[in-house]
């Protein structure tokens, strides 16, 4: 009669079995039926021939701007400039990504109090976020800032230009440290990027402060960082864009996988005289869906 095996004995298979298993089973398995396995992310269950999923709701022209056909014209553009400042996260510098004329024409808006987000309710917090806000119409100039959008992305599929808005900060306005990512992709779409637009910057203070970035090598960015800030102190740590009227700084804050970029936690510092006006242009990404949500 066979005898049950020790409970060592069993230990000592185990510890056999479990790098064989991990090291040489599991790969040679994913490799000849990909399609047994489940995968480590959620990409599985995007598939550019999908259906479109749930979450953003791409026929709400309240939230985001659909590519409806309608015809404009981009009279008032000129060529911009672009300065690549770090592969991962992507962050670029736009120079001129907006003209003076197109700048101006976005200013006159009637501006209310902007609020903020937890995922769940808005509500006004001057503590956090203190600035007034106007939703853009889309008229010819901004219908030209969502094509050009558009087209610095690749004309990306999936990707869909939320509404623009611009944001007015008076002196003491700010926008504390924050990810304008939501982690909500495998729940139907996130913000992957966002062009921060300087569409006024009558102002000191209130630039764009990264905390958990590093100063690039060279004097050359002096142009567009603050280069004499105090980066061992915990307010003013990383870098710091100044705000230029009509340049943008742009970054994505999504990985390939979906999960947000740490990096991109970042603040409007105070403008601590004169007004800054802002403007987002923030791109989701909406995958199409190969099979209900799990
Ligand atoms: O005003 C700034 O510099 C940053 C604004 C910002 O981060 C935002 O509106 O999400
Ligand atoms: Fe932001």
């Amino acid at each position: 009669m066979a005898s049950i095996p020790k409970i060592s004995t069993l230990i000592t298979w185990a510890l056999y079995f479990i790098p064989i298993y991990l090291f040489v089973i599991d790969p040679l398995l994913r490799g000849f039926f990909p399609s047994l396995l489940p995968t480590d992310t959620d990409e599985d269950l995007f598939d550019e021939s999908g259906a479109p999923g749930p979450g953003i709701n791409l026929t709400d022209d309240s939230f985001i701007s659909p590519e409806d056909g309608v015809p404009f014209t981009c009279p008032d553009a000129e060529g911009y400039r672009v300065h690549l400042l770090s592969r991962a996260p992507l962050i670029m510098y736009i120079e001129n990504f907006v003209s003076e004329n197109e700048a101006n024409r976005i200013l006159d808006m009637r501006y209310t109090p902007s609020i903020v987000y937890d995922g769940q309710t808005e509500r006004v917090d001057p503590s956090k976020r203190l600035s007034d806000r106007a939703l853009l119409p889309r008229d010819d100039t901004v219908r030209c800032l969502e094509d050009r959008a558009r087209a610095f992305q690749g004309w990306r599929p999936n990707l869909y230009i939320e509404r623009m808005w611009a944001q007015r900060y008076n002196t003491s306005g700010h926008y504390r440290h924050h990810y304008d990512w939501a982690g909500s992709l495998a729940r139907g779409g996130d913000r992957l990027s966002t062009f921060m637009v300087y569409l006024d910057a009558d102002c000191e203070g209130g630039g764009t402060n990264f905390p958990r970035l590093k100063m690039p090598a060279g004097k050359g960015w002096c142009r567009f960082l603050e280069c004499d800030q105090d980066t061992t102190d915990k307010e003013t740590e990383g870098i710091t864009f100044k705000p230029i009227k009509g340049n943008a700084v742009f970054w994505e804050n999504l990985r390939a996988d979906g999960t947000g970029y740490p990096e991109t936690w970042h603040a409007g510092f105070p403008v601590t005289k004169g007004t800054k006006v802002g403007l987002n242009i923030w791109s989701w990404y909406q995958p199409k869906w190969k099979k209900p949500l799990r």
